[in-house]
Parts: structure tokens; sequence; C-alpha cells
């Protein structure tokens, strides 16, 4: 199920590929086309998924099982939708979100091993199975990825950042799987690289959604 009068968009991929960044910047640019847009961000996006994004991110390694952090994002995401991503898209304004489903099912269903169906499942009770328009991957190698994210953090690794490299390789193959497969829609999914200079990686995101304007 696709939105109906706004259209949203979400960016994907591991962590320290830029997608906080060009969030930002491909907001403005679409502002700066006349339209309105909302940032936002998951796990988060509204006051009840920040408090969510809380119990996620911080505390020790092993505070949740795998099928609890399942169901915390996909509670996040539902309150997230339901507050934040449909109001807006329903008065007509552009979402551009940092992560959305496809995080669950690389994270989770991928790396974490819960498979697709459980948490497309936990999508269908929570968020209506809502979809974005558009889900641009930003790809790069996991190392430069990391790199940027150690000098981003001062060597500061959260809950997630700390699991270690095989679960960060399961997460970029499971993205790369996502974006190769026929079955999520050749119109919803694009890839694009995250390696340059920020301008030109957000005129590559122009590009990507261009069709949708
Ligand atoms: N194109 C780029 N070239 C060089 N550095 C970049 C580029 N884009 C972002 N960065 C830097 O890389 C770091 C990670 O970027 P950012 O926080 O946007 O990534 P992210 O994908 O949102 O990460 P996370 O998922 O961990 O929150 C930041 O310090 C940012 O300034
Ligand atoms: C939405 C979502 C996120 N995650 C993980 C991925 C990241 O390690 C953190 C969020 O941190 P960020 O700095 O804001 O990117 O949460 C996940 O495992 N599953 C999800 O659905």
């Amino acid at each position: 199920m696709s939105s109906t009068r706004g259209r949203f968009i979400s960016l994907e991929g591991g962590e320290g590929v830029g997608k906080s960044t060009q969030v930002a910047r491909l907001a403005a640019a679409l502002r700066a086309r006349g339209l309105e847009v909302v940032e936002t961000r998951e796990p988060g996006g509204s006051p009840g998924a920040e408090a969510i994004r809380t119990l996620l991110m911080e505390g020790t390694a092993g505070r949740w099982t795998p099928e609890t952090e399942a169901l915390l994002f996909a509670a996040a995401r539902a309150d997230h939708v339901a507050r934040t991503i449909r109001p807006a898209l329903e008065r007509g304004a552009w979402v551009v979100s940092d992560r959305f489903l496809d995080s669950s099912l690389a994270y989770q269903g991928g790396a974490d091993g819960l498979g697709a169906e459980a948490i497309r499942t936990l999508h269908a009770i929570g968020s209506g199975g809502l979809l974005p328009d558009r889900t641009i991957l930003l790809a790069m190698p996991l190392h430069e990825a990391s790199n940027r994210e150690w000098v981003r953090d001062a060597g500061e690794l959260d809950r997630f950042g700390a699991r270690g490299a095989d679960y960060h390789a399961r997460v970029a193959q499971t993205f790369a799987a996502l974006a190769g497969d026929p079955a999520n829609g050749p119109a919803r999914y694009r890839t694009v690289g995250a390696l340059g200079d920020v301008a030109v990686v957000t005129d590559r995101l122009i590009d990507a959604v261009a069709d949708l304007l």
C-alpha cells in the first residue's frame, strides 16, 4: 500500500553511509521547489516513537531479544505512521524518512534471522502495510562507512554499532537483496552511490525522485 496524496521517501543503508546528512539536504532541495517537506527518522519521528527509540538505543548489548526488538521497532513505526507520516501525506506534504520498514527487514529480518515474513506481518498489523513511494539505498563499501561512523562518534558505538563486522555484513547483504528483488517493485527501490562529495550525492538523490515531482 503506497501513499495517496503526498509523497513518501525513505533513505536506507547501514550506519555511516550518510542518510541523516542526505535527508536534510534532499528535504532542503525539495523545499526549494516549493514543496512542504517533513523530515523524520526511525526509530522515532513522533513523541511516542522517540520514547521507544531510547529503549532501543540505550542499555546493554543483550538488553532485548531479537523478537522483542522487532516488536519495539514495529510499535515505534506504528506510532510514527499514525501520528506523523499519514497526517503529513494526507495534507499533501512530502515525507523524507531516515530509515523505515526496510531497516527492520535488513536488521531484524536478515541479520537477526527472523525472516521477512514475520517483519511484514508486524508491519501489516502495526502500520497497515504502508510502503514508501520510493526507497533509496545509499550504498558504499562497509569499511568506508565504518570509518565515517567511527570518526563521527569518536569511537563510541551504540547497541547496534557494536554488533561487529559479520552482523553488519549480513545487514548489507540483506539490503542489497531487497534492492534487487523484483517483488519489492522496481518502481519503489533505487540504489544510489554514497561515495563522493555530499552535494554530488544529493544530486543523485534528486535524480532518484525526479519522476515523483
Ligand atoms: N558524502 C560524504 N562524504 C564524506 N563524509 C560524509 C558524507 N556524507 C556524510 N558524511 C559524514 O559521515 C558521517 C556519517 O554520516 P551520517 O550521520 O549522515 O550517516 P548515517 O547514515 O545517518 O549514519 P547512522 O545510521 O549511523 O546514523 C558524518 O560525520 C557525516 O558528516
Ligand atoms: C529503523 C530501524 C533501525 N534499526 C537500527 C539501525 C541503527 O543501528 C539504529 C538506529 O540508529 P541511527 O543512528 O538512527 O541510524 O537502529 C534496526 O535495527 N531496525 C529498524 O527497523
